[in-house]
């Protein structure tokens, strides 16, 4: 089998083309990829298949051309991935699978996103971040408060401590949260402020616990709920945050009513042959 590999400021995919839908992946054959000491290495799988050759696209073959079949390092599925899509979005243009960069879209579970591709930026219309419901994360002796937000995948966004460093969290382990409000799971993330910044209304930073992949340097549709987070917190109905994770630097935007940027680099960085 042939794959690629590329990451999002961090977060990185093995990617696998499959355009014919021909390739039935198995969580074990997933969580093998994905380990880093046993297989190839990464935070998830990207495996691209036209959208009409695959149950779960098959439904959006009219809108997008190609599915973003995302799966966890643990083999878990995900509606969602924000920095999946970035990277699925640069294997499609590196691959002549597209032609207008403008406008790609991209059928995922949660639904088809838009992506744009900037240079070395690949900026993508997301669904709607829901500010939903007040939930709470444990790590080791400490609990913060947070807010549940669906972003197409669970995520929990809390705001830590005065005082607290980002840097000070353990987070080998998962985090503990309320199970009635996630019952399929979340992805918890921590967030203190950051200094402002000429380019941005707001800078944040943030880590990640993913659900299905343990922490992460990069997490984008966490990041999109952070972003949306902050804008409520800040009293602010649009505007742009900057939003600093251990990988880099991504960018969310909410322009208009509906219309939610993520952005940030998206590279692809090997090929090679499974044995
Ligand atoms: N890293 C991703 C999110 C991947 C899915 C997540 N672990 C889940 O299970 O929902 C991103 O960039 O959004």
């Amino acid at each position: 089998m042939h794959f690629s590999k590329g990451h999002g400021t961090g977060n990185d995919f093995v990617i696998v083309e499959d355009v014919d839908g021909a390739l039935d992946l198995s969580a074990t054959q997933v969580a093998d990829l994905c380990h880093r000491r046993f297989g190839i290495g990464a935070d998830g799988v990207l495996r691209v298949v036209r959208a009409a050759k695959d149950p779960a696209g098959a439904a959006m073959a009219g809108d997008a051309e190609w599915f973003m079949d995302y799966r966890n390092s643990d083999g878990s599925i995900a509606e969602m991935c924000g920095n999946g899509v970035r990277v699925f979005t640069r294997y499609l243009v590196a691959h002549g699978l597209v032609s207008d960069l403008s406008d790609i879209p991209v059928a995922t579970r949660a639904g088809v996103v838009h992506a744009v591709v900037e240079g070395d930026q690949i900026r993508v219309h997301m669904k709607s971040p829901s500010l939903y419901a007040a939930g709470t994360a444990t790590t080791g002796p400490l609990t913060f408060p947070g807010v549940a937000v669906d972003c197409g995948n669970p995520h929990l966004v809390c705001q830590l401590h005065d005082g607290l460093a980002l840097d000070s969290l353990d987070l080998h382990v998962a985090p503990g949260f309320d199970k009635t409000l996630f019952p399929s799971g979340v992805n918890v993330e921590f967030v203190v402020p950051a200094p402002a910044l000429p380019e941005a209304d707001l800078h944040v930073a943030m880590r990640v616990y993913e659900r299905g992949s343990g922490e992460t340097l990069s997490c984008g549709s966490g990041a999109l709920a952070v972003g949306a987070v902050a804008l409520r917190d800040a009293g602010l109905a649009m505007g742009t945050v900057a939003v600093d994770l251990p990988g880099g630097r991504l960018t969310v935007t909410h322009d208009s009513e509906d219309r939610w940027w993520l952005a940030g680099p998206a590279v692809l960085v090997a090929t090679g042959e499974l044995l």
